[in-house]
């Protein structure tokens, strides 16, 4: 990768020529990929049983759908975006002001360079953690010293959408309970008392944008995800064995399940394979919320999901202990729920 045209818009502070090298991924096949996807785009007013039977199809192919009519304000969307986009164009000095520290899960970080060293990330972060117990304190130093006086509305426009997007997790969680044949309000409840984090990626315009990925691939550790994405487009799934591209829909949002969730259907629904690709001329911003169970609370599928025909596929586990799994022992890729589930079996004490 060629340092003065790869980074003509997007220098990071101290990284030699050398550091280069580790945003070139191993050859992926069909960076642009033009093939589009076809996932439904589901009315969320549409009627329970159409909606269910729609949600199911996705979530046995790929784990991954859209939504309109979702009952999240667009213009609540717009302004937290516009916000997102202000804090990135900000100096790199005062978005190091809210540097991630380590083990944190709040605040700004770019190609996870204090976290991994090969196969660096073409994208900036920004990532504020709503959990049900966070402290006041933590979450209002932070908007003051990312947004400075405006910080309040600010603070107010970020927690309004995180409130929104745990209601409408919740009633996805509501739909995907019927289409699995399982009580309605088993897995509403289940996440009710749940985590929820907020990131937000910036990708840069990259000259090399073949060369690099932006997210690599993976699947989602965490159980619902809720992207919004600008209209630059970038999303993209592996189903039938190749890449297939996400297309952005204005006012859509899109939802994919992740490992947790796999876990909590048995494996009968799939968790999501994904990445982001970057792109030569522009750049994108996407803004993820991930909904989790609360810490403590064991991931194990309801009794009708488990048969002689289809004995357990996963141990239960804790949430707390997949989350230090993802931040302590592994990168997050496409196989980390097995590569957990073997870790955990060769832990347990005998
Ligand atoms: C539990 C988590 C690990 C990641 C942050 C949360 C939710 C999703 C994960 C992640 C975003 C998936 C893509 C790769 C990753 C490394 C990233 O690009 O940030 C993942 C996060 C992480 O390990 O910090
Ligand atoms: O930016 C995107 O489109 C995907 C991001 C993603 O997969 C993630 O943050 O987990
Ligand atoms: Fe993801």
């Amino acid at each position: 990768m060629d340092s003065n045209t790869a980074f003509d818009s997007f220098v990071y502070p101290n990284f030699s020529k050398l550091d280069l090298e580790k945003f070139i991924w191993p050859k992926q096949e069909n960076h642009s990929s033009n093939e589009e996807l076809n996932e439904p785009l589901i009315d969320l007013e549409g009627g329970a049983a159409a909606t269910a039977d729609l949600v199911r199809s996705a979530c046995l192919r790929h784990g991954l759908f859209q939504v309109i009519n979702h009952g999240v304000d667009l213009n609540l969307i717009n302004s937290v975006n516009d916000h997102v986009n202000f804090f990135f164009n900000l100096p790199i000095d005062a978005k190091m002001r809210v540097h991630r520290l380590p083990g944190s899960f709040w605040g700004y970080s770019f190609a996870h360079a204090d976290r991994f060293s090969l196969n660096l990330p073409w994208k900036e972060i920004f990532s504020c953690i709503f959990r049900q117990d966070a402290s006041d304190s933590e979450g209002g130093l932070f908007f003051e010293s990312a947004f400075g006086h405006d910080f309040h509305k600010i603070r107010l426009d970020f927690e309004k959408y995180c409130d929104a997007m745990k209601k409408l997790s919740l009633s996805i969680m509501e739909i995907l309970g019927m289409s699995l044949g399982v009580d309605k309000v088993y897995y509403k409840d289940f996440f009710e008392d749940g985590s929820s984090l907020l990131r937000c990626n910036f990708y840069p315009r990259c000259e090399e944008a073949a060369q690099t990925l932006g997210t690599g691939p993976h699947c989602d550790p965490t159980a619902l995800t809720i992207l919004y994405q600008d209209q630059v487009g970038g999303l993209q799934v592996f189903v039938d064995d190749r890449w297939k591209s996400v297309t952005p829909r204005p006012g859509a949002l899109v939802v994919n399940l992740g490992d947790t969730f796999s876990a909590l259907s048995n494996g009968v629904y799939k968790s999501c394979p994904h990445r982001a690709v970057v792109n030569k001329s522009m750049e994108r911003v996407s803004m993820v919320y991930f909904l989790c169970p609360a810490e403590e609370k064991v991931i194990k599928p309801p009794t009708n999901l488990v048969s002689s025909e289809r004995l357990r596929q996963y141990p239960d586990f804790k949430w707390l202990d997949f989350l230090n799994f993802t931040q302590k022992h592994y990168r997050v890729d496409v196989a980390t729920l097995q590569n957990f589930t073997k870790w955990l079996i060769s832990h347990q004490p005998t």
